[in-house]
């Protein structure tokens, strides 16, 4: 055997991993100051707990002598203030921290979020449950918010910090008094501390049982839902649902509470014995007069203190808080090592001007990798031409758009825009000349202007000329007086309003015709009248397609009577194009598109007739 297989971090890199080390540089980075302040009265506050024994000591000694009391009475009030003020103050520290901290590592997030060109990272397996944990982390599902946590890390680590300088204060007894007490005290937190309760609610098991019983209760207090609850005659199900998994959540909480129960003799026994060993020791030296009687004081309250070790330090707020931070880091960091789009350097202005190419393109989601959706799929599309796709669910029509917009690349094969590969076109300048309506377009809770016009476009019109191309836009997909340009399309918000399905349809419209006219040439429509009723639908795509005619248009529909109309039609299934031609082309090859028209037709005409309507919804493809 040859080389070194040992992979293992080495002790550094370890050591630099530890999530409690990860906390407190997300702490420092947060508010350098206000962290160097709150470590400063960690410090102190663990620091007065010694002095306060010291000092009584000196205190009683000065008594024994009859020397003067001043001094050491003012030493024991000013330590004994010092105990009682720095808490409440280091409370109020923690909470501020603990705001912006979490509010950094939420902004780190957002960042790391949105900041990739592709989405691929939202969904790469590996990061699931790190991005999942990381999502939450300041919800108080896994743990309290750090605002509130800090406090009970601070107070943790100040007992933890108390107990060892009083364990210290030993050493002016005999050198083997602090590591014999605190070595008792530490292994406490070594036996019981894989059993920490806080940490078990971070296991896989308890994140399922916590989110199956947060969606149930989602779907039982917000409205969405409500409908399909009561007409399903659901509210008893999603009730005894959200029940069941609470007391999973509370019994798995109760095992690992149980498990504790198991180290707990033994540690009992361990420090009992440190204890005895140290006081004994003590009392000997005592009786036998080699210890004053102020110095056996200040000793056996150090002996008495040091027992904070046991009750502070590395507590369930540290190791919760510490596993949600480090989460968000490292998963923040390996989002933006795995945004695999990355722009090129070519400019893509005016593009496509010729074609659109897909060359022999194969392609999987990194959900699932071994299930290929698209597997060696080639097709041409001429620029200025309007291209329909069709096919079975799943069969990868979206897809497609979705590779256009360069939200993934192909495994393999490439996609070609005027003979450039997508990859080396300039991405920012080629997302500003698509445009997109998908089949779950967003809603933004913004005025119905930023609605249509949302972002920074190529062209940047003044407010006046902006206003008038949302209002073309709108006039174009028929929501013309849907609301006024400043109204917020919320009910959430004051003087808000809220839409129905095909409300917001038309506005997600007037959104990609907005960007046709501020420059976009690549139109992608996917299911863009799917909510719309029959009539609305037939006008909205005529005048769909007259606003686009200067673009390349792809349309992805199960409506064969929106279809007909466009330059072309693919058929895709398998992963591959296997039909492609005009309406007519394609019903004159009797193949599977033609199978697909005449079964839509057919019902088409028996609804007609049964309904005895002239129009009826076609919408047949599955
Ligand atoms: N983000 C994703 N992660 C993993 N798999 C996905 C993802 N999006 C889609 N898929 C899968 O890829 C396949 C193709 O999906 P796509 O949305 O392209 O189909 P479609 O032809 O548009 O279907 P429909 O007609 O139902 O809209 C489906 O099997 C789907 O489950």
């Amino acid at each position: 055997m040859t080389g070194n297989t040992d992979t293992r971090p080495s002790v550094l890199v370890r050591v630099r991993e530890r999530q409690e080390l990860r906390l407190a540089a997300a702490l420092w980075h947060a508010d350098r100051r206000l962290a160097a302040t709150w470590w400063g009265l960690l410090v102190a506050r663990g620091l007065l707990p010694a002095c306060f024994a010291v000092a009584t000591g000196v205190l009683v000694a000065a008594v024994e002598r009859g020397s003067g009391v001043a001094a050491p009475l003012l030493a024991v009030a000013v330590v004994f203030i010092g105990m009682q003020v720095l808490g409440p103050l280091h409370t109020s520290v923690s909470g501020n921290l603990g705001d912006r901290a979490a509010a950094w590592l939420y902004d780190l997030l957002t960042a790391a979020c949105a900041a990739p060109s592709g989405i691929g990272h939202l969904e790469d397996p590996a990061l699931a449950t790190d991005l999942q944990v990381a999502r939450d982390f300041d919800r108080g599902m896994t743990g309290p918010p750090l605002s509130i946590s800090m406090d009970f890390i601070a107070a943790g680590l100040v007992e933890f910090v108390a107990g060892l300088a009083q364990a210290c204060v030993l050493f002016g007894f005999a050198w083997w008094a602090p590591p014999v007490l605190a070595g008792g005290w530490l292994g406490t937190h070594w036996l019981l501390r894989e059993s920490s309760v806080w940490r078990d609610r971070n296991t896989p098991e308890v994140r399922l049982a916590q989110r199956d019983a947060d969606y149930a209760y989602r779907l039982a207090v917000d409205p969405p839902a409500a409908k399909e609850l009561r007409i399903f005659g659901l509210p008893d199900w999603v009730l005894a649902r959200f029940l069941a998994s609470r007391r999973r959540l509370h019994q798995l909480q109760y095992e690992a509470t149980r498990m504790r129960e198991r180290s707990v003799l033994l540690s009992l026994a361990l420090v009992l014995a440190a204890n005895a060993v140290v006081l004994w020791a003590l009392g000997r030296a005592a009786l036998d007069h080699r210890l004053a009687l102020g110095a056996l004081i200040a000793y056996a309250t150090a002996v008495a203190g040091s027992s904070m070790i046991a009750f502070g330090g590395l507590n369930w707020a540290l190791d919760g808080t510490s596993a949600s931070a480090a989460a968000v880091l490292r998963v923040t960091a390996a989002m933006r090592e795995a945004d695999a789009v990355t722009s090129g350097g070519r400019p893509a202005d005016g593009l496509p001007r010729r074609e659109i190419r897909f060359r022999d393109v194969t392609f999987a989601y990194p959900a699932s990798p071994d299930r290929p959706v698209l597997r060696g799929l080639s097709l041409d599309i001429p620029a200025g031409s309007s291209l329909a796709i069709v096919g079975q669910n799943g069969a990868g029509k979206t897809t497609l758009a979705k590779l256009l917009c360069r939200l993934y690349d192909p495994q393999s094969g490439t996609i070609e825009i005027d003979g450039t590969d997508l990859r080396d076109l300039d991405l920012a300048a080629w997302r500003g000349r698509v445009t997109a309506v998908f089949q779950d377009f967003v809603r933004f809770e913004l005025s119905l202007r930023e609605n249509v016009a949302p972002r920074e476009t190529p062209r940047q019109p003044g407010m006046g000329e902006l206003d008038g191309i949302v209002a073309a836009a709108l006039a174009e997909a028929g929501a013309d007086r849907l609301t006024g340009l400043d109204t917020v399309l919320s009910k959430g918000y004051p003087g808000g309003t809220d839409l129905s399905g095909g409300q917001w349809q038309r506005v997600a419209l007037a959104r990609a015709l907005a960007a046709v006219r501020l420059g976009a040439g690549l139109v992608l429509l996917d299911e863009p009248t799917a909510q719309l009723d029959v009539r609305g639908e037939m006008e909205i795509f005529e005048r769909l397609l007259a606003a686009t005619r200067s673009c390349t248009t792809i349309l992805v529909s199960h409506r064969f009577n929106t279809v007909r109309h466009v330059d072309r039609i693919a058929v895709v299934d398998g992963g591959a194009v296997v039909e492609l031609g005009s309406h007519d082309e394609l019903m004159a090859l009797r193949g599977r598109y033609w199978r697909m028209f005449t079964l839509q037709a057919e019902r088409f005409a028996a609804g007609a007739a049964e309904e005895g309507e002239d129009e009826v919804a076609l919408d047949v493809l599955s």
